[in-house]
């Protein structure tokens, strides 16, 4: 029997890559319940319960598309979904008052203003990587960063699997932004994000990104810092997808009783500097 007192959570795109590690992370949790499931409208996952769904004994859960009417009934709200869902999400999470912990990469600009619109009536984290070892390396390249001058060329180089739809990774943004932090400089200004055909000799002072796709990598990253005469390499590598799940639900329970504003994962992880 489940423990109604337990903070209740929602799982958007829960038949999603990200959705079903979700869901068993909660389900193994002892400090949450699952408390729904939310799948787009058409989905054959709609209607049935979930741990048919997943090929197990039915849970007392069924998958929804309506995504308020399972909010109201949860504490906070986990979203690995595409950026136009998470803008509807972001809304009626703060209308239900429910935390929201957005994993969603991708987003664009407008995607992000509309999320900052709704962090004013709730609480949302946002990271684009939950693991607790990129948020650390994250801290590590902005430290790296202000040590090294210009002599250093600083190019971020994810991998990832063949699905993935959005280039630089949300993990190659963080580690650039943390970069271009660290340097003093904004990102925007010295981000060289895709080089193809006569480009010129390299920028001093530039920040460059390159995207590997290719089978089921998980996800990869190095942070690369060269001179003429010596290099380093940060990296990450995630072994599976629990170490985000794990992430995105220690976020979610962090958010309770949170004020309304928009955190990321060194607030949870308490690596801020
Ligand atoms: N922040 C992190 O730590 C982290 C880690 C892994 C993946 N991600 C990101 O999470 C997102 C999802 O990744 P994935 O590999 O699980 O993708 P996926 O394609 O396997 O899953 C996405 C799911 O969202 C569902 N969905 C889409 N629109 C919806 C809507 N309107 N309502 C309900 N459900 C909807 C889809 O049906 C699908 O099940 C991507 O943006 C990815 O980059 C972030
Ligand atoms: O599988 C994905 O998609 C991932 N997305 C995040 C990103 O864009 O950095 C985190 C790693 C996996």
């Amino acid at each position: 029997m489940t423990d109604q007192s337990l903070p209740g959570i929602v799982i958007t795109g829960g038949s999603g890559r990200m959705g079903q590690m979700l869901i068993r992370t909660v389900l193994d949790s002892d400090a949450a319940r699952l408390a729904g499931v939310v799948e787009r409208q058409g989905h054959d996952w709609v209607g049935r319960d979930i741990g048919t769904c997943l090929g197990g004994a039915p849970l007392g859960v069924t998958v929804t598309d309506d995504p308020l009417e399972a909010f109201a009934k949860a504490q906070a709200v986990i979203d690995f979904t595409a950026p136009a869902a998470t803008v509807e999400f972001a809304a009626l999470a703060a209308q239900a008052r429910a935390t929201h912990v957005i994993g969603t990469t991708g987003l664009a600009p407008e995607d992000l203003e509309k999320i900052a619109a709704a962090a004013r009536h709730a609480t949302v984290v946002r990271a684009g990587n939950m693991s607790l070892g990129v948020n650390l390396l994250v801290q590590l390249t902005k430290r790296v960063a202000a040590a090294l001058d210009e002599d250093f060329d600083i190019e971020v180089i994810e991998y990832h699997h063949n699905r993935k739809v959005d280039a630089p990774s949300g993990t190659a943004l963080m580690l650039g932004e943390a970069a271009a932090e660290g340097r003093g400089v904004a990102l925007d200004d010295v981000a060289d994000r895709g080089r193809d055909g006569i480009t010129g000799a390299r920028k001093r002072g530039d920040i460059g990104f390159a995207a590997i796709r290719g089978g089921g990598i998980v996800g990869e990253h190095d942070v690369l810092f060269a001179s003429e005469a010596e290099r380093i390499v940060l990296r990450h590598v995630a072994e599976d997808r629990s170490v985000f799940a794990r992430g995105a639900l220690k976020a979610a329970l962090w958010g309770q009783g949170k004020g309304p504003g928009e955190y990321d994962m060194l607030d949870v992880l308490g690596l801020k500097d």
